[in-house]
């Protein structure tokens, strides 16, 4: 599989001389496509800062990322701006829908921001994967934090990007609903190939991925399989002192 997205030699500095802090300390990693990946790591050990420099939402101070075949360095606003809209799925763990906007209208939201119209069959099924047939013309304030987190991956999918990121994406949820959208994040790969990195600190939901990447310190200091939570737990006693 061909890498959808890469960082090479990532550095993050912010702050400067005897306050500085180097977030991301040289990081070199390949997400290849149609694969679910966890991020966990220690608070403060960089997890944020790499998502947000993989998604063009950060510069990183030296190193380089490519995100579907896009060098990012040197992108003007706009152009990032753009790359986002049409090629990158956010889920975040507080669901940052709309209020105003209906689920059926948050969802489309990627679309109606680019100009482009919903392909009404792709947008049908969507909404029933995600469980929400019922509830198409209720506003976020009438959802529970399930139904709105289940709204925010639709919007995540609807243009069929070429990398959703999820940051804690289950972290406002109880066990049911998490269990839901891991589900969900699982589904988007296995049957609509979907290429999904995902930070956590939840050894759960990592079990759900195929590969587990570790930082500390700003660095990966663990790259492999992520196996079930009782490994994903093992792993993190063991590399992450
Ligand atoms: N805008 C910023 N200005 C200064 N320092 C920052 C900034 N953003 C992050 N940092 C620092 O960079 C380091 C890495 O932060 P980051 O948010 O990436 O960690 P994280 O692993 O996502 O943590 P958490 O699990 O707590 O969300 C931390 O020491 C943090 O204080």
């Amino acid at each position: 599989m061909p890498d959808i997205v890469t960082a090479t030699d990532l550095t993050r500095r912010y702050g400067e001389g005897v306050a500085a802090v180097d977030a991301l300390a040289g990081v070199t990693v390949a997400f290849p496509a149609g694969a679910l990946t966890a991020i966990m790591g220690p608070s403060g050990s960089g997890k944020s800062t790499l998502m947000h420099c993989l998604a063009g939402l950060d510069t990183p101070t030296s190193g380089s990322v490519t995100l579907d075949g896009v060098e990012l360095a040197g992108l003007s606003d706009k152009a990032l701006t753009e790359l986002r809209r049409d090629r990158v799925g956010f889920v975040f763990q507080a669901f940052n829908l709309l209020p105003v906007l209906t689920a059926e209208e948050n969802i489309t939201l990627p679309l109606t921001l680019a100009g482009r119209k919903p392909d009404q069959a792709w947008l049908d099924q969507l909404i029933e994967t995600v469980n929400l047939t019922d509830r198409r013309t209720h506003r976020p304030a009438e959802l529970s934090g399930g139904q709105q987190q289940r709204v925010a991956v639709a919007r995540a999918l609807v243009h069929k990007p070429a990398v959703v990121f999820a940051d804690e994406p289950t972290g406002n949820l109880d066990s049911k609903s998490s269990g839901e959208i891991l589900t969900l994040l699982r589904r988007s790969v296995d049957d609509l190939g979907q290429t999904v990195i995902m930070v956590t600190h939840d050894a759960k939901a990592a079990a759900i991925a195929d590969r587990l990447l570790v930082l500390a310190d700003g660095r990966v200091v663990h790259d492999g399989d992520a196996g079930d939570a009782d490994q994903v737990f093992q792993v993190m006693r063991e590399v992450v002192a």
